[in-house]
């Protein structure tokens, strides 16, 4: 398949990022998200309606989502694990919820207290009530390059569960590649694999890069047909149940890359490293990013 002329990115920093982050303000939260706008990122997962306890730096997600100088045409996201999550999205007039699933049951036992079939069972009330209330909802599997609990992760469950996601009604199926473990040639069968039962424009990719594979990962599924990639501004983050892994790809580093072999993505590079470095400087660290420390 041809290389695309255009890749859409989905910005999961502020959530992502920074529920594995040590806690910033709100204030700092807002102006991420703020400056990713300005930067011209489209899609922005801003917030996580979970439970506080289990994920305290995301507890004042609805002030986030209720503070942000909203840009038309811009989709604030949230990630919503229950109807409770769902309501609070709601309230707080989120664009899109997110649900979140996984490919492996340990994973799904230590991130959401329950089985694969059970977190099924819970999103389909979920996903009724929000297309009731016209909310796009986007599907999350996890763990689809391998668990830190089960090890291998046969491509067959991913296939089987984002299936089921999908046809649930979520209008996107996002591969997580958690502790991103993956390689290129693997990461590209288990896209097809995917794609041979849920339409590959309907597929995002949400690689990790503890083992600094993201981005050659995402250039092999390129040409499987992946036009969606979930990315994180100055690389922020990681998985609370995943110890040790570390933030998505920095957005910064795709959109060079994109750049950089004539794809276009809408996003203006040094507005996002300005983003990028901000709140790296607000953690106290600098930019996970490559190109953000090249080009500071
Ligand atoms: C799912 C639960 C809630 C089950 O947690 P539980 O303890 O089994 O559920 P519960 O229903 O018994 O509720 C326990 C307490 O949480 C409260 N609660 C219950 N639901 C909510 C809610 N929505 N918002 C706020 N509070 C909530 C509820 O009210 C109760 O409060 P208490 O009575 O003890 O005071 C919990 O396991 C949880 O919050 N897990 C979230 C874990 C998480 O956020 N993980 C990171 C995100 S996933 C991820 O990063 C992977 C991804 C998506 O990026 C893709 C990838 O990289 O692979």
């Amino acid at each position: 398949m041809a290389l695309p002329t255009h890749i859409s990115l989905f910005e999961v920093g502020p959530r992502d990022g920074l529920q594995n982050e040590k806690q910033v303000t709100t204030a700092d939260k807002i102006l991420l998200v703020e400056s990713l706008a300005a930067a011209g990122v489209k899609r922005i997962e801003a917030a996580s309606f979970v439970s506080p306890k289990w994920v305290p730096q995301m507890a004042d997600s609805g002030e986030v989502l209720k503070g942000i100088s909203r840009v038309a045409g811009v989709r604030y996201s949230a990630l919503t694990p229950n109807l409770k999550g769902l309501e609070l999205a709601l309230d707080a007039n989120a664009s899109e919820v997110a649900v979140f699933a996984a490919a492996s049951e340990g994973f799904s036992q230590k991130n959401i207290n329950c089985s694969i079939e059970e977190s099924i069972e819970r999103f389909i009330p979920l996903i009724e009530k929000a297309k009731e209330h016209n909310l796009p909802v986007r599907g999350y599997v996890s763990c689809v390059l391998g668990c830190p609990y089960d090890g291998e992760i046969a491509t067959s469950e991913v296939a089987r569960v984002s299936e089921i996601l999908y046809k649930l009604g979520c209008y996107e199926i996002s591969l997580g590649d958690t502790i991103g473990v993956g390689t290129p040639l693997k990461a590209r069968k288990m896209v097809e694999a995917v794609a041979a039962r849920v339409p590959v424009d309907k597929l995002a990719l949400h690689f990790h890069d503890t083992y600094g594979q993201a981005l050659a990962n995402i250039l092999a599924s390129l040409e499987s047909g992946i036009r969606t990639v979930d990315t994180s501004v100055a690389g922020l983050g990681g998985c609370p149940y995943a110890k040790g892994a570390s933030g998505n790809l920095a957005s910064e580093d795709l959109v060079y890359m994109l750049h950089g072999m004539g794809i276009e993505t809408g996003i203006d590079l040094h507005k996002l490293i300005e983003a990028g470095n901000r709140i790296s400087a607000a953690l106290g660290r600098h930019s996970g990013a490559k190109v953000a420390r090249a080009l500071t």
